[in-house]
């Protein structure tokens, strides 16, 4: 067994709720686990609206502070980012995939500017050339070339496809954690299952970890490799993503399965055993 690429030890986030007597509310309550021990790996963060993952994400990301608690990437304990090297370093590590990539990229500003800059930040290209060759490359691992995307505007393009155009500046400088939230949410039906093919190809060639933070457990249940259940900051249940989403023992997992049960997601018998389509 590795070290883990991340752990997080009794993490807590709290927010005041404001008022006379300064009352607060945990957002993340007492949350542990572990990505990439074993290896690279996709980890599901399951929740409804509300349950926490993004503020997890955000101190995962370290763009929030955890109240309490230890997150420590590789050996680096996130509570002692000092400066700007440090801060980049991580950044070049860790790095996120949001839910509305028109959101995460600015409408008047051309897409190859964003990948070409990545590039000179997070890839050392010391060079246009360099620049160029790099964000090619990041591209052609989504199924993109930076001459499909040269020159263009975000608006451009459809969501499925600058989704992967984020997740290709994501890669450029080579990062070991993923952290997408709800990346798909926002892609149509239809090219879903490509974006989330895309992460287990990820997961599999280039051997980034992803954590996977999702409300979907269609999706969840077709990559990942273990899933981590959240209720109202608190994790109910964690465990290896088929045989805990097959058999959720908390009341809560129970629930959001039978919610959303459907003989496509969740075969009742094995699909060897099932009986073919009628002809
Ligand atoms: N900056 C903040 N100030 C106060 N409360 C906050 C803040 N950020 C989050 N919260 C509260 O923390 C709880 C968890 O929110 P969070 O956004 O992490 O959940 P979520 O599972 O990601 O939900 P969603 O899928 O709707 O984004 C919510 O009750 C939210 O109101």
């Amino acid at each position: 067994m590795t070290a883990a690429l991340l752990e997080l030890r009794n993490v807590v986030r709290s927010y005041s709720k404001g008022g006379l007597f300064g009352r607060s509310a945990r957002a993340v309550d007492d949350v542990s686990f572990e990505v990439g021990a074993n290896g690279p790996e996709i980890l599901a963060i399951i929740g409804e609206s509300g349950s926490g993952k993004t503020t997890l994400a955000r101190m995962i990301l370290g763009t929030v502070r955890a109240t309490s608690g230890l997150i420590r990437f590789k050996d680096f304990d996130l509570a002692r980012v000092r400066n700007r090297k440090q801060r980049m370093d991580f950044m070049r590590q860790v790095q996120p995939i949001f839910q509305n990539p028109f959101e995460a990229f600015n409408p008047l500003t051309r897409l190859d500017r964003y990948l070409l800059s990545t590039a000179r930040h997070f890839a050392d290209a010391r060079t246009d050339e360099a620049a160029a060759a790099a964000s090619d490359a990041a591209l052609r691992k989504v199924g993109l070339s930076l001459a499909e995307v040269k020159g263009r505007f975000p608006h451009e393009m459809s969501g499925g496809q600058l989704q992967r155009v984020a997740i290709a500046r994501a890669l450029i400088g080579s990062p070991s954690l993923l952290v997408a939230d709800e990346p798909v949410s926002m892609v149509d039906a239809s090219l879903r299952t490509a974006i989330v093919d895309l992460f287990r190809k990820l997961r599999d060639e280039l051997g980034v970890s992803i954590i996977y933070i999702t409300h979907d457990l269609a999706t969840a249940y077709s990559i990942s490799d273990r899933v981590v259940i959240m209720r109202r900051g608190v994790v109910v249940e964690a465990g290896e993503a088929r045989a805990t989403l097959d058999h959720p023992q908390h009341p809560y997992s129970i629930e959001l399965k039978a919610a959303v049960l459907s003989p496509d997601v969740f075969p009742v018998v094995a699909p060897e055993l099932a009986s073919p389509d009628p002809l």
